[in-house]
């Protein structure tokens, strides 16, 4: 008899996340904690309770301009060496605690910098904190960093520049975060040739605030090898006629980093019924079930498979296959993603399904 998908079963299944923010992640009374220390102003309550309510409401925009105001909080927390140790180490832990075994977590460091720190001593601290986070959760869990540019900013090079440099020290990738519309992926192109040049893998955000052509830009311009969120590519299907660009993703296997309860968050689809996940699934794509913001979004990763199983009737076999899917488009040596798909991953489901 396979176990039931209760919440609990759910939280002791194997799960890999390919797309969790670090400064979207923060426990509440973190972020009360750091404020008080660090004199960051106008939290808008010192309740753990409520200023947890706080984040989830005010990313229930349907805007993702909207929904990124909130990190203001969290990045204002986050100006010191200490603090990043801590959240860091405390995001790595409460992943491990939710069964996550291999984790790409990614934040954007110039976004550190408001207090004096330089891009390195916040990378390094960020490092630093998730050896920690690590070793305290008995090394139950992995975890690999993704490097942010901000899309609006200008100066992506310095980011690339970053990952290639610490690339033997858990730094596995690079990502553009931010706003989607208006800037597109293609905007500073040589950074994603100079990454190309030095054999590093990035991501791109894209399909999530803006439709196919930013998909395309980011696949066909600057070779991204995942999508994050790319649930808008679903608009290049139209009665289960697959698009040429929506082709393209399937066939290369290019991994959607899907975020269903931040998805109805930010707008990128109406309704969780209307969520292309099973849509994508059954017609091949690379679908992954991920967490965004689990502070923002008041979510977790099993509690994000739960929300997928109730709406679409997944099993142990769906969430088996997004799992191994997720850990086969992990930025990692063959080696390593072959060993923990078959030592961890494939044990673990078949215990469940057993
Ligand atoms: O879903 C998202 N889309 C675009 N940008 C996002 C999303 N979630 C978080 N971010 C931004 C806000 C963070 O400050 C930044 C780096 O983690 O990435
Ligand atoms: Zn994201």
């Amino acid at each position: 008899m396979p176990t039931p998908l209760s919440p609990e079963a759910l939280r002791r299944a194997p799960k890999v996340v390919l797309h969790d923010h670090l400064d979207g992640g923060l426990r509440p009374q973190t972020v009360i904690e750091l404020a008080e220390s660090s004199g960051h102003q106008g939290l808008p309550t010192t309740d753990p309770v409520e200023l947890g309510n706080w984040f989830r409401d005010n990313a229930n925009s349907g805007s993702l301009v909207r929904y990124l105001e909130g990190f203001a909080h969290t990045c204002g927390v986050m100006q010191d060496e200490a603090a990043l140790v801590r959240v860091a180490s405390e995001a790595a832990q409460d992943l491990a605690a939710d069964g996550v075994v291999y984790a790409e977590i990614r934040y954007a460091p110039e976004l550190f910098t408001e207090k004096g720190l330089s891009l390195e001593q916040a990378v390094e601290a960020v490092q630093e904190g998730f050896r920690q986070g690590e070793a305290a959760s008995g090394n139950r869990i992995k975890v690999g960093t993704l490097l942010c540019a901000m899309r609006q900013n200008d100066g992506w090079q310095r980011i690339a520049d970053l990952v290639v440099k610490y690339r033997d020290q858990g730094v596995v990738g690079f990502d553009i975060a931010g706003p989607e519309l208006g800037f597109p992926a293609d905007r500073e192109l040589p950074a994603f040739e100079y990454l190309r040049e030095q054999n590093a893998h990035f991501t791109i955000h894209a399909g999530e605030a803006d439709g196919p052509e930013s998909i395309w830009r980011a696949v066909q311009h600057c070779g991204a090898e995942r999508l994050g969120h790319g649930v808008r590519i679903a608009e290049d299907i139209k009665d289960d006629q697959v698009g040429h660009l929506a082709a393209y993703v399937r066939d290369r296997r290019i991994a959607l980093e899907m975020c269903p309860t931040s998805n109805i968050q930010t707008g990128a689809v109406a309704s969780l019924a209307e969520h292309p996940i099973k849509r994508l699934a059954d017609l091949g794509f690379r679908v992954t079930v991920n967490t965004d913001n689990r502070l923002m979004s008041d979510c977790s990763m099993s509690g994000e498979f739960g929300v997928v199983v109730d709406q679409f009737g997944f099993g142990w076999d769906d969430l088996h296959r997004f799992t191994v899917d997720a850990a086969d488009a992990l930025f990692l040596p063959l080696d390593e993603r072959k060993a923990l798909i078959e030592n961890v991953i494939n044990p673990g489901y078949a215990d469940l399904k057993a």
